[in-house]
């Protein structure tokens, strides 16, 4: 459904992505995985029309959306939960959730409110606190509930684990895993190997800003090269 095809990217003069090609099915999970500065966010970036690449495609559904301004993604089922959650500290976590559906009608965002809250029940008790009281990890919860109000059919989330401590990314796995049952494809980054491809379909290794690697997400695991730089894994001497 999501295609970047050899998509390159400058900041300035200096370029970040290049000739990305990437894709993600219908009800896929797909995890970019790269080291710190590799481009990771950069590609999420592109493909919700947040950073315009020099060149290349970015299609949804066959549809080219490159040249298209961002606010059209949420209505052809894209969505994002950006790093750091980039909430709105001052505002209550209701209020937070229902920005994200923005594009939809009233009757309808309710319908989603419901099936979000059903996803995330660990939110329902804080709905009316202020979103910058939350720990880290309920406001991950938060911008994730924000990202899926715009009913996505796919969901992009960037580096979702980042700095949560290891029970709440256990939380947040399960809840990506939920989602991705109910149909909602989803396309995360995150620099650890083992988090980024146990979950997923499929993932991509990128350095540098080129994709060096692309697999199923055990292909990916089991990988001699995954396995020695980016899992520590020594083989046994011949
Ligand atoms: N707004 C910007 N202006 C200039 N350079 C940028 C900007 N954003 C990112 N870069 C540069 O682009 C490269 C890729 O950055 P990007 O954030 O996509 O990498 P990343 O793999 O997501 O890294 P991290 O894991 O640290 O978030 C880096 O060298 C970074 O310094």
């Amino acid at each position: 459904m999501l295609q970047l095809d050899r998509v390159n990217v400058h900041y300035g003069a200096t370029r970040v992505l290049w000739d990305v090609s990437i894709s993600v099915g219908s009800g896929e999970m797909v995890a970019v995985m790269g080291p710190n500065g590799s481009g990771k966010s950069t590609v999420l970036k592109a493909a919700m029309g947040l950073k315009k690449p020099s060149s290349g495609v970015v299609s949804l559904n066959g549809e080219e959306l490159q040249t298209k301004p961002a606010t059209v993604r949420p209505q052809r089922g894209m969505s994002i939960v950006l790093e750091r959650r980039r909430l709105f500290p001052r505002m209550s976590v209701e209020e937070n959730v229902m920005l994200g559906a923005y594009v939809r009608k009233a009757s309808e965002a309710r319908e989603t409110y419901e099936w979000v809250l059903e996803i995330l029940p660990e939110i329902k008790p804080h709905l009316q606190a202020t979103a910058g009281r939350l720990s880290g990890g309920q406001q991950q919860m938060v911008a994730i509930a924000r990202g899926l109000m715009a009913d996505p059919k796919i969901l992009l989330m960037d580096e979702p684990f980042l700095g949560l401590s290891p029970a709440m990314v256990k939380n947040v796995l399960a809840i990506m895993k939920t989602i991705n049952e109910r149909g909602v494809a989803i396309l995360f980054n995150e620099q650890n190997a083992k988090l980024s491809f146990a979950v997923s379909h499929r993932g991509y290794l990128l350095e540098s800003g080129r994709v060096v690697l692309s697999g199923s997400g055990e292909e990916m695991l089991e990988h001699p090269e995954v396995k020695r730089v980016y899992l520590g894994v020594r083989e046994a001497a011949a």
